[in-house]
């Protein structure tokens, strides 16, 4: 399915402006939406979900007018929150059981089979009759997934799940996501660049309420071609070169700082050629290079 919103727009009751009339496209596949904290992706992701209600503009799934329908899209829906609170003393099969007969899967077996398939699809079969209290970072997002996957639907919601995972986890994390984006659309907002870079046929991004970037991480990386370079500087020249060139990002690698500037042509100073990454294309993006936006779009 598709998604598609148009001028979406809201304004909370202190005056914080989250989203300043978002446009975008969201078709099948992975759809990473990127942005620094408080850049507006959970309050767009929570719109989306029909969790809060926004200002003005419009979404639609296929024909569904998901701000209006709410319970159309409800059916249709599967959303890991960025936060979501589990009874610790509760099984994963008892919980996932239960969030199963809440759904309307009454029957039994049915429900048996479904529950059993969803608990394998998320590698916690073995560990099913345990109390979620125990569970790792990484168990618990899988049962998350798996919760947010009763019902099969069509259009999965994801905040920042990756957060907090260590590396194992996080490829299983991202391999369970990359299964599910073969058939169905998946929107996942996250801070962290490469699970984008790994995961997502197309990409936003966002910050202060507003769409930045949009379009396939790699396009977005070769319209950065010839445009960044590296050096490293000594911790006392740091302030200067930020001075004198556009400095996009800061690294510290063994102990030496690794700049990257953004520059149509050779900044001489002694820079080289960068190898860049979507991390360029996130920070030129995010630092407001507005050369490089208008050749990425
Ligand atoms: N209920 C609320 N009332 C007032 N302001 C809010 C509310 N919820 C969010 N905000 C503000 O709206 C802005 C966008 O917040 P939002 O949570 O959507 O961003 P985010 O990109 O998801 O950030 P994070 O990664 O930190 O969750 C922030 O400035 C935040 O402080």
């Amino acid at each position: 399915m598709e998604l598609r919103i148009r001028n979406l727009s809201k304004t909370y009751a202190n005056g914080v402006v989250a989203l300043d009339k978002v446009s975008l496209t969201i078709p099948k596949g992975m759809f990473g939406l990127l942005g620094p904290n408080g850049a507006g992706k959970s309050t767009l992701m929570r719109t989306l979900a029909t969790l809060q209600e926004c200002d003005s503009g419009s979404v639609f799934l296929d024909d569904i007018d998901v701000l209006d329908e709410k319970d159309a899209v409800r059916r249709l829906l599967g959303y890991l929150p960025q936060d979501f609170g589990l009874y610790p003393k509760v099984t994963a099969h008892e919980m996932l059981d239960h969030f199963a007969m809440l759904k309307g899967l009454s029957h039994k077996g049915r429900r048996r089979e479904v529950v059993d398939g969803l608990l394998q699809q998320t590698n916690l079969f073995e560990v099913r009759n345990q109390r979620l209290g125990g569970f790792s970072g990484g168990m618990r997002q899988r049962f998350g997934i798996a919760q947010a996957l009763l019902g099969d639907p069509q259009l999965i919601i994801v905040d920042e799940p990756t957060a907090g995972l260590d590396p194992q986890e996080r490829v299983r994390f991202h391999n369970l996501l990359s299964d599910l984006g073969q058939d169905k659309t998946v929107l996942l907002s996250t801070h962290i660049v490469s699970d984008v870079a790994d995961l997502c046929a197309n990409m936003a991004i966002i910050n202060k309420g507003n769409v930045l970037l949009c379009g396939e991480p790699q396009k977005l990386i070769d319209a950065l071609d010839g445009k960044i370079w590296a050096r490293f500087v000594s911790k006392h020249e740091l302030a200067a070169f930020q001075h004198a060139h556009a400095v996009i990002s800061t690294r510290l690698l063994t102990g030496r700082t690794l700049i990257h500037v953004y520059a149509e042509r050779d900044p001489g100073d002694g820079f080289a050629p960068a190898r860049h990454d979507l991390e360029d294309v996130y920070f030129a993006t995010i630092a407001g290079r507005h050369q490089a936006l208008a050749l990425a779009r």
